[in-house]
């Protein structure tokens, strides 16, 4: 599937301004601003319970900040409905062997939205979840059981999951944890060359600090309380200024 894109690295993905959050009086995030760009790599960097998966959820809308405003896409997130733009890999599920689904039906689940829950899957939707499993290279496992496959393997499924909207922001919570070294490198080589060939913006939690510097650089360009902001933008992988940009998922 090809389509020529414009590409507005200026646009405004997220945009937190003084955003605070507090469980009952205990403060987790306070005074937050920052903004990520269309095509900007943001990692998320800091230690146990600094906040970062709190902020993830309120980026998700799965938890309201108690001060401050959160925009996506340029719109206060309390107005925002184009959920299917966002695919969130939360922090790695541990199937249990026995989960009844197939890799296919779990990638399919991703075009599941509240709307549309029981509708019928259309040929259309086989063809984005073939897609889906192309570019995560797992279409030889399509038809496994996801509760018996690697960690790895499964990391690659709900990314898939993820990617079959078609996502123009892609948010992972931790996404190798529990992964040999190996499969991390791969996986982050996988992430970083989606970043550099397809049209999309990234946003990343990750415990790896040695990942985070070989892409994203040895600084923070923004810290909040124990929170580090490292970012690779979107001018050091192309040029910004309206350019073409040849685009395909697989
Ligand atoms: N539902 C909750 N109710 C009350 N306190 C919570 C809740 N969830 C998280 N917290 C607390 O908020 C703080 C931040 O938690 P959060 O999970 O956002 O941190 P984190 O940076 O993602 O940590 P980790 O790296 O350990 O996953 C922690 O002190 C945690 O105990």
């Amino acid at each position: 599937m090809h389509q020529t894109l414009i590409t507005n690295c200026h646009q405004n993905i997220i945009e937190l301004n003084n955003v605070s959050f507090s469980y009952m009086d205990q403060k987790v995030i306070s005074g937050l601003n920052f903004s990520l760009k269309q095509r900007d790599f943001v990692g998320i960097v800091g230690s146990n319970g600094a906040g970062k998966t709190t902020l993830l959820r309120m980026i998700v809308g799965l938890l309201n900040p108690t001060e401050g405003e959160i925009r996506l896409f340029g719109e206060p997130i309390r107005k925002f409905r184009d959920w299917e733009r966002i695919g969130y890999v939360p922090q790695k599920t541990a199937f249990n062997p026995l989960f009844p689904a197939t890799v296919r039906e779990v990638v399919l689940s991703g075009l599941y939205t509240n709307k549309k829950l029981f509708r019928r899957v259309s040929r259309a939707d086989q063809q984005k979840c073939d897609d889906a499993l192309e570019v995560m290279k797992i279409e030889d496992i399509a038809n496994k059981r996801i509760g018996q496959l690697s960690g790895g393997q499964q990391q690659r499924a709900l990314l898939a999951r993820a990617l079959i909207n078609h996502p123009d922001l892609l948010i992972l919570d931790e996404p190798t944890v529990g992964i040999d070294a190996e499969t991390q490198e791969s996986f982050f080589e996988l992430i970083t060359h989606m970043h550099e060939h397809h049209e999309m913006t990234f946003l990343m939690v990750s415990h790896d600090l040695d990942m985070v510097e070989n892409y994203l650089g040895k600084e923070p360009v923004h810290q909040s309380g124990k929170i580090n902001f490292f970012v690779r933008h979107s001018h050091e992988i192309l040029d910004c200024e309206e350019t073409n940009l040849q685009h395909s998922l697989v």
